[in-house]
């Protein structure tokens, strides 16, 4: 429902500065979002690295520590041989070579501990002894057995068996172990110990001459059987030979850390890193790159003590959990530029919201605004109705048509403050949901002012408000009021109050039908007020208007009920006699017409009579339709006025044939222009004292291809009513200008010649302007040119006629006034033209003769020429008489047929020239040769 409010707050600018501060906080805010994010991701991301460091150290450990055990187990192993050799050999010291090759044979040497070349045992033999041992061995199927080398000590330490035969161990046969001090010091160290005895790193005996292999030798010393010595001393005397078996080092590392292992590179170094110079072994070939990982270990067997270098291979570092860093790092970037541009998003989308709603929001309360003043200023009046038919609230609009204060009215019963029934019921129907619109000629309440309303009830129902009926009211008294006066206009004429053309032919068709039914007759006159255009033009439109309205007021006056009497524009009536049983009915209405209009008509303190010519037609005799009946009136009340008007005639088919020879004529008119139909001859006018010329008048002619020569008070009215006097007038002038050209050059013309000028040519406004062109076009001088023009055209618009007149003036032209006397102009006004002459009509002159008439115009125009010090020239002199009463007159100069009758420019030149050349009488021109 409309109701006050506040003034509506201006709605945020989505360009609003105000605005951007919030939207650099989202950026912001997505900005430290995404740095925290990054901040976490590195923390997780070294997090995960040292992790990963430090699982991949213990694995490697653990992997050390595996392989190493291995190492240390597989050497165990393999000294181990040499203990159950030695326990073999102490257990059985008769043990014969055969048997001690089937023990090694069953160690399965080869397959289950690669790197030992076999098992030998040594013994110890006093030099006396050796022959023996050696005749032994030889009988014992060795047949090549000797004791090398021959050098000895006083012990030696033979060796005797050596499993599995081969041939390089064959060839270890014999050899005295003592003789060579790296084995002596183990054998030594073993024989003392009881314990497994190694040597450091050697090549073997049976190795030389083949490529180097470093290999070592275990040594098991064997006591006399059956003893545990406890001592040194006590072993050294129990001691009867060593069981020995060399290994070389590479396939016995092999077996442990061969191609099956891939992660970790192991290098044997003997004694301690530190010391060692080159290694014993290695598994994996050296690499350029550092590796990852690392790590020592040392291993200590017999009396020995290697050093193992553990590094981890390039695989190791796969198998650990290095992937992990990188994945977190980059699941951690994503992670934080998707969380900081969600975050982004959602606070911008929050913000937009916001400003979204602001907006609707200013929007709605401007909306509310809006209508809030559209309510209260609106020129419509609206009230609101409730369901109980109560006036709920209205705008002052509804309050001014009411005629009442708006606080007044609301809480009034509008049903029963409604006038008029219908609204009351409209009313009732509104509160019951129908829309209503009516029109009334009053207002909703009692106490309102009366006028046309238009009252729209429109029921309206809201979710929040109960239902209630809103009232458009409106105020059509001026519309209708307009209406009505369209309606006025557009059938009746302004002037005069009388119908116009629209409704006279309705009122004709009307009025026909009727006689058709009751077989009556409908006459129609057509009434033109003679010399009525004089009247208008000299004494003005408005009292020429005023003509009007009398002539209105009498016609009507003078009528039946049952007769029209409209007016077609101008000076043109028409009366609408219907019923009528023969034409002398018409005729006697015609009487009454001429009667109601004989006396005489007093107007602005002057009186005249004002005379119709009237024309008429009749239905159903003459024309069956309205167009037709006015066309046959017109034609009929032109024929009256030909018969010497104050008349009436009825149409006959005589008029109608010569009506459509005008219409042929003006068709011909058109044409004859272009055609070169139109001529000009020329009028001199003689001063009355000497019969000199002093002048010359230009007057159109137009022969017509058939109808031969026309003259102008024939084709002009024509040419005027068609505009076409304009480019008739524009070729007189120049055609005139070129003649003077002429007449200058042939015979040295020294008079004006005048030149006849329309009102319409008059008034157009470039007149000063084309007579300059046509002057200056032909050299001429504006003296040489004299423009005649007709009171009537100057007094229509005297200060624009001056106007005209000045700028004439000061291109030099000469003005004169012609048909003087004529019109009813004042006077006084003649004073404020620029004229030089004053033409006196011919019908003055014409008049001159007539009995009863007089002088007394010519008279006066001549003695008021005098005092105005203008020239006076009468027109139409026909008669010696004529001219002698002009001369007493003392009027200057004539012009008529009694010197010449206008004549073609040639037939005058003569004339003209023996005035230039002599300045004396010219020779009269002969009537017969004027047209
Ligand atoms: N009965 C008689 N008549 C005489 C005598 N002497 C001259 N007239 C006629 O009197 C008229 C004088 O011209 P207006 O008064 O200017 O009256 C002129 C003038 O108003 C108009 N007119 C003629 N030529 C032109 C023209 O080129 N332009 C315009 N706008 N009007 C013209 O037509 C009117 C009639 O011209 P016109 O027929 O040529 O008639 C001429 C002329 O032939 C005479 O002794 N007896």
């Amino acid at each position: 429902m409309l109701r006050s409010t506040s003034p509506a707050q201006p709605a945020s600018d989505p360009a609003d500065p105000v605005a951007e501060p919030s939207r650099r906080f989202d950026g912001r805010l997505a900005l430290l979002a995404l740095v925290a994010c990054l901040l976490l991701t590195v923390l997780a991301w070294r997090e995960t690295a040292r992790t990963a460091e430090d699982d991949a150290e213990s694995r490697f450990a653990l992997r050390v520590t595996e392989l190493h055990q291995r190492l240390e187990n597989h050497i165990q192993t393999y000294v181990q041989v040499a203990r159950s050799a030695a326990a073999l050999y102490t257990a059985f010291p008769d043990v014969q070579r055969a048997e001690w090759n089937r023990f090694v044979d069953g160690l399965g040497l080869s397959e289950r501990y690669p790197g030992i070349q076999g098992v030998a045992f040594a013994r110890r033999v006093d030099p006396s002894n050796a022959a023996a041992v050696a005749g032994s061995a030889r009988a014992d199927g060795i047949r090549h057995f000797r004791i090398w080398p021959d050098a000895g000590g006083p012990e030696r330490v033979i060796n005797l068996y050596a499993a599995p035969v081969t041939e390089q161990n064959l060839r270890a046969l014999g050899y005295d172990m003592l003789s060579e001090p790296i084995r002596r010091t183990a054998i030594e160290q073993a024989r003392d110990s009881g314990e497994p005895s190694t040597t450091r790193a050697i090549q073997l005996k049976i190795d030389e001459g083949n490529s180097p292999s470093p290999a070592f030798i275990v040594f098991q010393a064997v006591y006399r059987e059956g003893q545990q010595p406890r001592s040194v001393e006590e072993r050294r005397a129990a001691f009867v030979g060593v069981v020995l078996t060399p290994i070389r080092i590479v396939p016995m590392a092999n077996a442990v850390f061969g191609p099956g292992v891939t992660d970790v590179a192991a290098t044997l170094y003997e004694g301690l890193l530190a010391d060692a110079d080159f290694p014993l072994y290695r598994s994996r070939a050296p690499s350029p790159e550092k590796p990852e990982l690392a790590a020592e270990r040392e291993i200590t067997f017999g009396n020995r003590v290697w050093t193992v270098r553990y590094e981890s291979r390039p695989g190791f570092a796969l198998e650990t959990e290095s992937w992990k860093p990188p994945l977190v790092l980059a699941v951690g970037l994503t992670l934080s530029a998707f969380l900081s541009t969600l975050l982004w998003a959602l606070t911008a989308t929050r913000r937009r919201a916001l400003e979204i709603a602001g907006r609707i929001t200013a929007s709605l309360r401007r909306r509310e605004a809006e209508l809030d003043q559209l309510f209260n200023e609106a020129p419509l009046g609206i009230a609101l109705i409730g369901q109980d038919a109560k006036l709920l609230d209205c705008n002052p609009a509804f309050a001014r048509a009411v005629g009442a204060p708006r606080d007044g009215l609301i809480g009034l019963d509008a049903k029963l403050r409604a006038q008029d029934p219908a609204l009351a019921t409209a009313i009732d129907a509104a509160i019951g949901g129908e829309s209503v619109r009516l029109e009334v000629d009053q207002l909703l309440l009692a106490g309102g002012r009366h006028s046309h309303f238009t009252v729209h009830l429109q029921p309206v129902t809201t979710p929040d408000d109960p239902p209630f009926v809103m009232a458009f009211v409106e105020d059509i008294g001026d519309k209708r009021r307009a209406e009505q006066h369209i309606h006025y206009l557009a059938h009746y004429d302004a002037l005069t109050g009388l119908p116009n053309r629209v409704l006279l032919f309705d009122r004709i068709g009307q009025a026909a039908k009727q006689a058709r039914r009751d077989g009556t007759k409908v006459a129609v006159l057509f009434i033109d007020l003679d010399r009525f255009k004089v009247i208008n033009d000299s004494l003005g439109h408005s009292f020429g208007d005023e003509v009007l309205r009398s002539v209105a007021r009498r016609l009507h006056a003078g009528l039946r009920d049952s007769d029209t009497v409209g007016r077609l524009g101008g000076d043109e009536f028409l009366i609408v006699a219907p019923q009528l049983h023969q034409a002398s009915d018409a005729a006697a209405v015609a009487e009454k017409v001429l009667l109601q209009l004989s006396s005489p008509f007093a107007v602005g303190g002057q009186s005249f009579v004002v005379s119709p010519s009237i024309g008429i037609s009749l239905f159903p005799d003459d024309a069956e339709d309205a167009e037709g009946l006015i066309r046959c009136a017109d034609i009929a009340m032109y024929n009256a006025k030909d018969g010497g008007r104050n008349a009436y005639r009825f149409v006959t088919r005589e008029m109608g044939a010569r009506s459509r020879e005008r219409l042929d004529l003006e068709a011909a008119l058109r044409r004859a222009l272009q055609n070169g139909e139109l001529f000009i001859v020329y009028q001199p006018q003689v001063r009355i004292s000497d019969d000199q010329v002093v002048g010359v008048e230009a007057l159109v002619r137009w022969r017509h291809p058939e109808a031969g020569l026309i003259m102008p008070n024939r084709f002009l009215p024509i040419a005027e009513e068609t505009g076409l006097v304009q480019s008739i007038g524009d070729w007189v002038l120049n055609e005139v200008c070129q003649q003077i050209r002429r007449w200058k050059d042939h015979i040295g013309l020294s008079i004006p010649v005048a030149v006849n000028i329309s009102g319409q040519q008059f008034r157009d406004g470039q007149l000063p302007a084309k007579v300059a062109a046509a002057l200056d076009g032909n050299g001429l001088d504006g003296r040489e040119l004299e423009i005649e023009v007709t009171e009537g055209t100057l007094i229509d618009d005297i200060p624009a006629a001056v106007s005209t007149l000045r700028a004439l003036k000061e291109r030099g032209c000469l003005i004169a006034l012609d048909d003087f006397g004529t019109g009813y102009s004042s006077l006084s006004y003649l004073h404020r033209f620029p004229i030089d002459k004053l033409k006196i009509d011919r019908s003055f002159i014409h008049d001159l003769e007539q009995a009863g008439v007089g002088d007394s115009i010519p008279r006066a125009i001549v003695g008021l020429g005098r005092s105005l010090g203008l020239s006076v020239v009468a027109e139409g002199v026909e008669t010696e008489v004529q001219l002698q009463l002009l001369r007493s007159l003392k009027c200057e100069s004539f012009q008529g047929y009694l010197f010449s009758r206008p004549v073609p420019a040639e037939e005058l030149e003569p004339v003209l020239a023996v005035r230039a050349a002599r300045g004396g009488h010219p020779a009269r021109v002969p009537l017969s040769a004027a047209p």
